[in-house]
């Protein structure tokens, strides 16, 4: 410890009284106590053992507002009893796990709960400790991150508690991005006790406030379905073996001793120095460059101070940079069209040369030029794609299922690359470009729409800050080349990218209940309703099939197309539309819809709605 930097590494106790809470709100506000009544102890040794970034989310939950809501949070006790097996197979969400944290919202009861947390975390320790052998002279470790959620606190304690009950040691980071929480398996700095064997970032993007989850790194990945499976179903066995006070007292048993890392530092410096090594180990390449970040309260607020300004960007006008887990401002997220509004709003006011804008925990990222456009979805697949194509000529781009056609030409005739457009969700793109490596067909970039985007250079990690950082890249070149100094260069990219006049997703949603189910599931029932839509689409003269599709149903027609296809995590089937006018898009939604009429289970108002208006 003597060894490690005393401002790097601390330790603190988890899991206090109120009272000792007190009398650190008095150093900080009197309210910041309501909110972390079951927080972290400040003193260890006469010190403040809470620093940097941890401060600044406690002040973000000074508002009194903020402490109301807080205070409802999941109590332990609520609904412990009966959390069976099946209760823990519903939190998964894919590759995630999410579940609601906090109470008070109708409808929503707390799935989330400490004990139900500490068990995961205990499960996962257990999952680690079967795949990995510890080094002899140290146990396993694993680190904790979280964004700006009211409930991060409370859950950072509940996953510790787990990670120390299973005998691992347990590393805080704080306020942190999705994306550092993977890097951390990778970095090699004992300083930092790094690589950590797992780490875990609690998070549920850019859900509700009164939703939280979990992901789960080790320096392979992200973990996938069948591995988070594994881990909620051990879950349920740690759960059973739960005393009846350690239920019912958990945020108040006694602590142990964590250690906290301040790891943001070496993320961030890494991105620093990626963009420096990029413009030829120029100290401040974005010097003379104005860049606006929108962090929309999550955790990106970091991008700003910690990346941008060191390259010696101006970014005043930046927004929404402090951690506020009701997100007040915006949804942080950039498909939503209030947030981008935001961000592009932000770009014009201040005569900025680009808006970057992230969702909660950084995994996912957007931008916007010094004229208000907005590379986002498919102009954002673009815009990467043309900077990943100069570097690797040929290379195949993995995308999502709701791309495009216009991308596919743009990326195959205009840049000269191989578009393979796969399924939705970021972790099977991601799987798919590595896969198609591993036979044998180079690919350096998977991106969704959504914003998620991973390369092959940063290890497959989907990284929305070191996505941005691959447009500073070609801002800081341009200009260290005499190119040019706006963001014009990255404008100038996507010319030629042809953009379908009118775009829309509806989201048609499947009645578990309805009788004509017929107690299958709402997957087999969806999988009915596409395979009548292909049958329907074989007989309709002026509707072609794709030849090449990896889910559901994609269909070309009237200068359009549509896809209809299940949604990864819900009883519901989005149906994207694009076409050249609104009218032609009606006639792919009316032909959609004369197929799932017949499908009394399938709510359809929205698209009746469509077709209409
Ligand atoms: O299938 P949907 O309901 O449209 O959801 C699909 C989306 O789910 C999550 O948000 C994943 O993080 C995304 O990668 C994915 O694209």
């Amino acid at each position: 410890m003597a060894a490690m930097s005393g401002k790097i590494i601390q330790h603190v106790l988890v899991a206090q009284s109120c009272q000792q809470n007190r009398q650190f709100s008095t150093q900080y506000r009197q309210d910041c106590c309501n909110l972390n009544t079951r927080s972290l102890l400040p003193f260890l040794g006469g010190n403040l053992a809470w620093s940097g970034t941890s401060t600044i989310q406690l002040c973000a939950f000074s508002k009194l507002n903020r402490g109301i809501v807080y205070c409802n949070a999941a109590s332990s006790t609520a609904a412990i009893s009966s959390v069976e097996k099946s209760d823990f197979l519903k939190l998964q969400n894919g590759s995630d796990i999410r579940g609601v944290a906090v109470a008070g919202v109708e409808g929503e009861p707390v799935t989330l709960t400490e004990p139900v947390t500490e068990a995961i975390a205990a499960a996962f320790a257990g999952w680690l400790q079967n795949r990995k052998k510890p080094d002899a002279s140290r146990r396993l470790r694993v680190s904790i991150g979280h964004d700006s959620r009211i409930s991060a606190q409370k859950l950072q304690d509940a996953v510790s508690r787990g990670i120390a009950r299973a005998g691992l040691d347990v590393i805080q980071y704080g306020l942190a991005s999705t994306p550092a929480m993977f890097s951390c398996t990778l970095t090699e700095n004992e300083d930092f006790l790094c690589p950590v064997d797992g780490s875990i970032m609690i998070t549920a993007s850019h859900l509700p406030y009164n939703r939280n989850g979990f992901k789960f790194f080790t320096s392979a990945g992200g973990l996938g379905k069948a591995d988070i499976k594994d881990i909620l179903e051990r879950a349920a066995n740690v759960y059973k073996t739960f005393t009846d006070e350690e239920l019912r007292d958990g945020e108040r048993r006694p602590s142990q001793s964590i250690r906290r890392v301040e790891y943001m530092t070496i993320y961030t410096s890494n991105l620093v120095q990626a963009v420096r090594k990029a413009a030829g180990n120029i100290e401040k390449p974005l010097e003379g460059f104005h860049i606006v970040v929108d962090a929309g309260n999550g955790a990106g607020g970091f991008f700003a101070g910690k990346v941008l300004e060191p390259l010696g960007a101006i970014t005043s006008g930046s927004q929404f940079l402090e951690p506020d887990g009701m997100f007040p401002n915006h949804i942080p997220n950039p498909e939503d069209k209030e947030a981008m509004k935001a961000i592009t709003k932000a770009v014009l006011d201040n005569k900025a040369d680009l808006g970057v804008i992230f969702d909660t925990d950084v995994d996912r990222s957007a931008a916007v030029d010094s004229s208000g456009r907005e590379f986002n979805r498919n102009r954002l697949i673009a815009l990467a794609s043309a900077i990943v194509l100069e570097e690797h000529p040929g290379t195949t781009i993995v995308t999502d299922s709701v791309t495009s056609d216009g991308l596919s030409t743009f990326i195959e005739k205009k840049l000269g690359g191989k578009h393979r457009r796969f399924k939705r969700g970021y972790k099977n793109v991601i799987d798919e470009a590595i896969r198609l490596n591993s036979v044998g067909e180079e690919s350096h970039l998977a991106i969704e729409t959504s914003g998620h985007g991973a390369l092959k250079e940063n290890h497959w990690l989907d990284d929305g800050a070191y996505l941005m950082v691959k447009l500073l890249n070609k801002l800081a070149s341009a200009k260290a080349s005499g190119k040019g100094s706006g963001s014009k260069v990255l404008t100038d990219l996507v010319d030629g990218l042809e953009e379908a006049a009118f775009a829309a997703e509806l989201r048609l949603k499947i009645d578990q209940s309805h009788a004509d189910l017929k107690e299958g599931s709402f997957r087999e029932y969806g999988e009915a309703v596409i395979k009548h839509l292909e049958n329907v689409t074989d007989s309709d003269p002026k509707l072609q099939k794709a030849t090449v599709n990896y889910e559901g149903v994609r269909v070309s027609g009237y200068g359009g197309w549509f896809l209809l296809r299940l949604s990864l995590h819900d009883p519901v089937l989005p149906l994207n539309i694009e076409a050249s006018s609104k009218d032609d898009a009606v006639k792919l939604g009316l032909a959609v819809l004369s197929a799932a009429k017949e499908f009394p289970a399938l709510d359809t108002s929205a698209l009746d709605k469509f077709v209409q208006a």
